[in-house]
């Protein structure tokens, strides 16, 4: 079971990660605005952020976060961490990112608190140097990332023409004339053409949503993943997620039934709910949900054949945050509780689609929580017909 310590660590990595996304200075994060950080940061807090950036090698973010520590010490807040420490961390952040005059500042600083330092004294001399050849870089206006899926999450980069918007429409389903949607159709949306995304709106109700969320809180604590928080800046997959099979409660059986009748996809070869929460800074990185070929030996089971779509459900809404980007694509999808997203992962000719790489993006606030329904190509050949054509 991971230690109170890697707990902060984890939590503390889920800060940087929002921050690198969203573009946010600590002093937007400390003032206990948002809603997603419990209580005010103080310069004790602060600095251990900042340390934890500083151990990833985000030197931008240590910086930022050592500074906002000793702004908040300079103006009497108590603290166990000394102006030095701060100092220190504020000029070798300063180094390693390659801005030499807010080295130089710091440094000069720290001999001010102890002018017989040789260390600090040299390190001055080098950043003079430094600054007369290098080029200074500035640490102190934080840039956005470029990255394309980070720039989804921000909702910029989104790649819709107003002729594609005009083509994407709302409509009353029956799921193909399903009898048991006759009475009931359900407000089907289309979010994309391409790869086409529907999205089901008010598919599950307030009572059901809590009762997966309630089935998967045991599930997700005892494997001590209950959140894609926590965890190392790399990380691909934060957390597993807590599987829910049909005959734990009526109601999952009831959910899944629902999923069958609305996509018309047969339920034969379905994985069992995947239940995830999501806490702040919690994310999944870009991925498929489908194999590139299948059957690979020792993964999917290769009777069921590979995933054929993807049924996710958003069991929460996200006050910031959280959206389902595709890269590739150019969309986001943002979560609204009690509807549910739609897509195929393959092409009608078997071949996984590519478009459909996707991810969840950082939560900023709230708490995101999701149900995904995965299907395999099996038993679908009637309900999906097959495609002998290259791109289709
Ligand atoms: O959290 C999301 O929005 C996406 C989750 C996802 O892609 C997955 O669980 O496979
Ligand atoms: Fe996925």
């Amino acid at each position: 079971m991971p230690s109170h310590r890697e707990d902060l660590d984890g939590a503390a990595l889920g800060i940087i990660r929002v921050q690198e996304i969203y573009g946010l200075y600590p002093e937007t994060l400390t003032g206990g605005n948002l809603t997603g950080i419990p209580a005010p940061l103080g310069p004790d807090e602060a600095f251990h952020i900042a340390q934890v950036a500083y151990q990833h090698r985000r030197f931008q973010l240590a910086f930022l976060w050592a500074s906002e520590s000793l702004t908040q010490v300079k103006k009497g807040v108590e603290a166990d961490v000394t102006e030095t420490a701060l100092l220190e961390y504020l000029a070798s952040s300063s180094l390693h990112f390659g801005d030499f005059n807010e080295a130089f500042f710091s440094y000069q600083q720290l001999l001010q608190h102890d002018p017989m330092n040789a260390t600090v004294r040299e390190q001055l001399s080098e950043c003079e140097i430094k600054l007369l050849s290098e080029t200074s870089s500035d640490i102190t206006s934080l840039e956005k990332s470029s990255d394309p899926y980070m720039a989804l999450c921000r909702g910029e980069g989104i790649r819709m023409t107003p002729q594609r918007q005009r083509a994407l429409f709302c409509r009353y389903s029956t799921g193909g004339g399903n009898p048991r949607l006759m009475y009931a159709p359900v407000k089907e949306e289309d979010e994309w053409d391409n790869p086409p995304i529907k999205r089901y709106h008010d598919i599950i109700s307030e009572k059901e949503m809590e009762i997966l969320r309630s089935l998967s809180r045991p599930k997700l604590s005892r494997n001590k993943v209950s959140n894609r928080g926590g965890g190392r800046i790399s990380n691909v997959r934060v957390s597993q997620g807590a599987w829910l099979h049909d005959h734990e409660d009526p109601v999952v059986a009831r959910v899944s039934q629902r999923i069958a009748n609305i996509t018309g996809l047969h339920l034969k070869n379905v994985e069992t709910f995947q239940v995830a929460n999501y806490g702040l800074g919690g994310q999944y990185k870009p991925h498929f949900d489908a194999l590139v070929r299948f059957p690979v030996p020792g993964s999917f089971d290769e009777k069921a054949g590979n995933r054929i779509a993807t049924v996710l459900i958003y069991l929460s809404d996200v006050q910031y945050g959280g959206a389902t980007v595709f890269p590739v694509a150019g969309v986001a999808v943002q979560p609204q509780k009690g509807s549910a997203v739609f897509w195929y992962n393959l092409l009608r000719n078997g071949q996984r689609d590519n478009n459909t790489r996707h991810a969840g993006c950082p939560v900023l606030i709230g708490s995101k929580w999701i149900a995904n329904k995965w299907i395999r190509e099996r038993g679908q050949e009637f309900r999906r017909r097959c495609s002998l054509s290259e791109s289709e």
